[in-house]
């Protein structure tokens, strides 16, 4: 029997007000230990996905599970499921990064050993150890966005839902974040990740769902896109270019 997956979006429509739908009817799953690229024009509904996804907007039609659950069966265990790394940073001025850190790790009740272990490695890995007890407020641009995507790592759920992460991220912030997405990949955890940088992502993902105006026009891995855009063997970028130039 195969696995119930982690995340499962059907017939979604969905949008700001009712009656103009911003989403049309999509469809697609994310399975365990899989990192799936959402891929689309601007205003193609990236965001707009994953903010039904996250519970912050309600489904017009169609439904959203996580681990086999909707939000309105038990919102406690959908929510604790999940992390989400936003676009921009969002951060309390006042706290420092690693308060910011255990306030995430209390969100999730992550145990008091795995935390500091936690911590103490993705300080290191992005190369934050200094800036640990220096307050948001008088952090860079690209620091605020790698607090976001601690906070998110050191909860560990089983899926991470991550809109355009390498924003902002220096180089060596970038090939941390993939290896450690990848790391986490390999131990089970699955991953929706949202990016415009489609040379960066190609060879990351597992499988890639393009959106466009509202709708999924094409899913599946790369030779799979590949082959619905007739474009065997080319260039993640390249194929989108032709799917979305179809797509109008
Ligand atoms: N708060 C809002 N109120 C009304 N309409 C919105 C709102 N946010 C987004 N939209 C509309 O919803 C559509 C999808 O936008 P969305 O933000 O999901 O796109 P996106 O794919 O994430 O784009 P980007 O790559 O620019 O981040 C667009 O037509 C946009 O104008």
């Amino acid at each position: 029997m195969s696995e119930i997956p982690v995340l499962q979006v059907e017939d979604l429509s969905g949008g700001y007000s009712v009656g103009r739908p911003v989403l049309h009817d999509i469809q697609f799953q994310v399975n365990k230990g899989e990192m799936v690229g959402l891929i689309g024009l601007n205003g193609a509904g990236k965001s707009t996905t994953m903010k039904h996804i996250l519970g912050l907007m309600s489904p017009q039609r169609g439904a959203i599970t996580v681990q086999g659950k909707k939000r309105e069966e038990d919102a406690e265990a959908y929510q604790s499921s999940l992390a989400f790394v936003p676009e921009s940073p969002l951060l309390y001025e006042e706290l420092t990064v690693r308060e910011h850190l255990e306030f995430a790790a209390r969100a999730y009740n992550v145990a008091k050993e795995d935390y500091e272990e936690r911590a103490a490695r993705l300080l290191k890995l992005f190369n934050m150890e200094e800036k640990a007890d220096s307050l948001s407020m008088h952090l860079s641009k690209g620091m605020k966005q790698k607090v976001m995507i601690m906070c998110a790592f050191v909860a560990r759920p089983p899926l991470y839902i991550i809109d355009e992460p390498f924003l902002g991220l220096d180089p060596l912030g970038i090939r941390s974040l993939l290896d450690f997405m990848i790391e986490m990949r390999s131990q089970g955890s699955s991953i929706l990740l949202s990016s415009h940088i489609l040379s960066t992502i190609e060879n990351y993902c597992d499988r890639f769902i393009v959106l466009h105006r509202g709708e999924v026009i094409a899913q599946g891995t790369l030779a799979e896109i590949a082959e619905q855009a007739k474009l065997p063997g080319a260039a993640l970028e390249d194929i989108f270019y032709s799917l979305v130039k179809g797509g109008d």
